[in-house]
């Protein structure tokens, strides 16, 4: 009997490098329904990664996981997101040597979906391409699987280019889009890519999470 191959699981970077100012503290730390978001986002992304590292650019102020690798932005100097993108690149060129592309996910995203690399590796025609996620009609260039061999490039773009948009960095490479579904809550529909950048987002996504419960029951 023929079993169809489960796809690779490609290695994975959690992105907390940034400065979490409209939060006033690290992300990664915060605590929903007694669960850090560190927690929560290792949890949903360990079934469907291989290695997983955090991109961090300052003290998280929680203890981490044992054996979650940590690594700095390889361009220091609050680049932006796609400075995170990079690390992951160069740190998965050296982590999964074989891998062809590398996974990113933002730590502030609790919600994301559980077939997230299922549904991006599926995309046609992957050699080489971007998969990004979408939602909504909106993309999230965060959530996204990115061909490790194009690093030097993203490497020049951040060195040289001045708005360091991850949309305008995508277009300058073949890229394919998936789109992920809402979720149906009692509170209506529910973003997965829904992302917690100040207190009182902390606050309504307690209150999703309380819906997703009841969801489940
Ligand atoms: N490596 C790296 N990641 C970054 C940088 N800036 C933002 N990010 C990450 O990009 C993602 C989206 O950024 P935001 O949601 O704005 O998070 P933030 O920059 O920490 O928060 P603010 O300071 O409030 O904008 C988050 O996962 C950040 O950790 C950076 O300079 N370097
Ligand atoms: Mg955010």
């Amino acid at each position: 009997m023929n079993v169809p191959e489960a796809p690779p699981r490609p290695p994975a970077v959690i992105l907390a490098g940034g400065r979490s100012s409209r939060m006033g503290r690290p992300k990664v730390g915060l605590v929903l329904d007694g669960r850090t978001l560190l927690d929560r986002i290792v949890e949903r992304l360990a079934p469907q990664a291989d290695v997983i590292a955090l991109n961090l650019n300052a003290a998280p102020g929680i203890d981490l996981p044992p054996g979650l690798a940590v690594v700095a932005d390889t361009v220091p100097g609050y680049f932006g997101p796609l400075a995170g993108i990079l690390t992951a690149m160069r740190h998965a060129a050296q982590a999964a040597p074989h891998a062809a592309h590398v996974l990113t996910v933002p730590a502030d995203t609790p919600f994301f979906p559980d077939d997230l690399v299922a549904r991006l590796s599926a995309a046609p025609d992957l050699e080489g391409r971007i998969a990004v996620a979408c939602s909504d009609g909106e993309m999230h260039p965060l959530f996204a699987l990115w061909p490790i061999a194009i690093a030097d490039d993203l490497e020049a773009w951040i060195r040289t280019d001045t708005k360091l948009r991850a949309r305008a960095f995508i277009a300058r490479h073949p890229s394919s889009t998936v789109d992920f579904p809402m979720i149906d809550t009692k509170a209506g529909p529910l973003d997965p890519f829904f992302n917690i950048n100040t207190p009182d987002e902390l606050r309504e996504a307690e209150a999703w999470l309380q819906c997703l419960k009841d969801r489940k029951q």
